[in-house]
């Protein structure tokens, strides 16, 4: 166990000083040199300072004083003195941006881990934990492990020079005192590794506390708060789950304080014995009293640099431990095959492209979330001719989301497969590609409007006439280019000049996107929600001429709406138990016609005479 984290330390101090590398080179080579000139000219200092010495000694202070090269000597040193701080200053300084650049690094690995996790990953409570201690870990730890380690080169260094001059005067001291210094530097590994654990064990705590921070603090959900009166009562949970923050850390720094004054206390009695030697040695003769006296001196500094690098030691480490968070979590993803990753999904073909679509075909697909007992798409086939309006309909929670998930290659199926031409899409990437999605909760970007539609082709620079295009199409251009900055417009009221949308108007921008990205499959899932009645009739009845030669899923409650689809299925508790045309349903007489007529016969009522 104990082996096993020295290993993680040691691979962790290794990433740390890549991280360094990568991120600036020059400035690491600049830092090791400045360190390296400045232990040269300490050295030279020491040495020059120990012959003049001599010199005044052996000659006395009159005749040194007038020696011809006391004035030259002490020149030099002073030159060098202001050197070295000059030095000291641009060591700093590259340091300090050093640690920046390092902390950019970090950030963009846990970034682009996270963005290229797959999307059922973020189902899992343990990849959240795991993200947010690779934030937590990219903020500003790699930058300190960076600096600490530095520190620590530095401090060894010193440890070394002082137990080296040691060695000449007793060397049977040297032992003693590293042997009194063990217990500190165990007790100071104990309690880094009690602090990482602890770490680990409140992460879910610590990821409940930020989200409610950020539900107290969003513009967002400001309104709804404040309309409940419910900040107190998210305060006072807040308030619960830092109390259980601070009560785990007292308890572990109440216990690991004790031991480390134990731990101290005891290396206090082994200099205390190494002093009574060295007194009683120079009592007896056995040592000059010079000697004895330099030991003494000697036994106090290596003492008191060994607990000052036992403390060091114990910031490192935990600075170490941290990254190792980071470093799991940015390391690539298993390879396709490995036990627990979806094998049907690994990329074997070229992505088919173009605006010719075909067939999709879905077969027997299931999909089950994780950590969810029951699937929620069982066994569903389907299929999708080219240039068709199909339609999905059934009761909240019959799969239809979940289903138009599987479909645009969002979520990999437990079992099945989808088939393109009668290809079986292996390469999800590549399908997604090819598939432009309006989510029933689409993402609101507070960006300006134009890269809200523009988004909908990422790795395309802009084109603001076909951007314009989209959001005619969409009908957003009107109230686009009424807003103060046209497109350029910030849509969100906490950034400069920022503008908001209505709800229905955030939702004709996310149909603007889908519009511009302008591809073959577009799935709509509950695209109108937020519309009201003539635009979504509008809608509707255009749908065909808007997505021309585009095949289209439609995903709606109203079943009014989806009557002009080419083929609706019916789910229920994730099965497909209907399929057929709007009449051909109606005719069959099962759950679509209960439903259409449910939702049909409020209209009838107040239309009967
Ligand atoms: N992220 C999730 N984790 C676990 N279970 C989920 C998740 N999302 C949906 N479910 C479950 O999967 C089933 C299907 O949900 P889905 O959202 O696909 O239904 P839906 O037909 O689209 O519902 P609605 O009409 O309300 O949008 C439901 O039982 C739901 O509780």
């Amino acid at each position: 166990m104990a082996e096993r984290r020295v290993r993680v330390l040691w691979s962790s101090a290794a990433f740390a000083a890549r991280l360094a590398w990568l991120s600036d080179r020059r400035a690491v080579l600049h830092v090791i040199s400045v360190q390296v000139l400045l232990a040269g000219a300490m050295a030279g200092g020491l040495v020059v300072m120990q012959k003049v010495f001599g010199s005044v000694l052996a000659h006395g202070p009159a005749a040194a004083g007038r020696s011809p090269v006391l004035v030259p000597v002490v020149i030099a040193l002073l030159v060098t003195g202001a050197a070295a701080g000059a030095l000291r200053l641009s060591g700093t300084a590259r340091m300090a941006v050093l640690t920046v650049k390092v902390d950019r690094l970090a950030a963009r690995m846990v970034l682009e881990a996270a963005a290229a996790a797959e999307l059922p990953r973020f189902e899992e409570p343990d990849f959240h934990d795991r993200l947010q201690r690779a934030v937590f870990a990219a903020r500003r730890q790699p930058a300190t492990a960076v600096i600490l380690l530095v520190t620590a080169f530095q401090a060894a260094l010193t440890v070394l020079a002082v137990g080296g001059a040691f060695l000449v005067m007793a060397w049977w001291l040297f032992p003693l005192v590293v042997f009194g210094a063990l217990p500190a530097i165990r007790a100071a590994g104990d309690e880094r590794s009690a602090h990482h654990d602890l770490h680990h064990e409140l992460s879910e705590n610590r990821r409940l506390r930020e989200y409610l921070e950020r539900l107290l603090t969003g513009r967002g959900e400001a309104r709804e708060i404040r309309a409940l009166d419910l900040a107190g009562v998210l305060t006072g949970r807040w308030q619960d789950l830092y109390a259980r923050e601070i009560r785990d850390t007292e308890a572990l720094v109440r216990v690991h304080a004790r031991r480390r004054m134990a731990a101290q206390a005891s290396g206090m009695a082994v200099t205390c014995v190494a002093v009574g030697a060295l007194w009683w040695m120079a009592s007896r003769h056995l040592l000059s009293a010079p000697l004895a006296g330099a030991a003494v001196a000697g036994v106090w500094l290596l003492s008191v640099r060994l607990n000052t690098f036992a403390g060091m030691l114990s910031g490192i480490g935990d600075s170490l431990l941290r990254l190792t968070d980071l470093k799991t979590f940015a390391a690539p993803a298993p390879a396709p095959g490995t036990p627990g990753t979806a094998t049907a999904l690994v990329p074997q073909q070229k992505p088919v492209r173009g605006d010719g679509f075909g067939s999709l075909r879905a077969e027997r697909l299931c999909y089950t979330y994780p950590g969810a007992d029951i699937p929620a798409v069982r066994e569903v086939s389907l299929e999708l001719g080219p240039g068709q309006v199909v339609a999905l309909v059934g009761v909240n929670g019959s799969g239809k989301t979940t289903l138009a998930h599987l479909l645009a290659g969002l979520y990999p199926p437990d079992s099945g497969r989808l088939l393109h031409d009668g290809a079986a899409i292996t390469d999800l990437t590549a399908h997604r590609e090819r598939t432009a999605v309006v989510f029933q909760d689409f993402t609101r970007y507070k960006l300006p409007a134009l890269d809200n539609i523009a988004f909908g082709r990422p790795h395309a620079t802009a084109d603001l006439r076909r951007v314009r295009e989209a959001a005619r199409r969409a009908g957003a251009l009107d109230f686009l280019q009424e807003l103060p900055e046209d497109l350029h417009t910030p849509l969100g009221k906490e950034f400069a000049g920022g503008a908001d949308l209505s709800g229905g108007q955030w939702q004709r921008l996310a149909l603007a996107r889908a519009f511009y990205r302008d591809a073959p499959l577009v799935i709509l899932d509950e695209p109108t929600a937020a519309l009201d009645a003539q635009a979504e009739e509008q809608l509707f009845t255009s749908l065909r001429q808007l997505f021309t030669s585009r095949t289209v899923v439609l995903i709606s409650h109203r079943l009014r709406s989806v009557r002009h689809a080419d083929r609706i299925y019916v789910l229920r508790a994730g099965r497909v138990i209907e399929q057929g045309s709007h009449d051909a349903l109606l005719r069959k007489g099962g759950h679509y016609a209960t439903l259409f007529r449910t939702q049909a016969s409020p209209y009838q009522d107040t239309s009967a005479p």
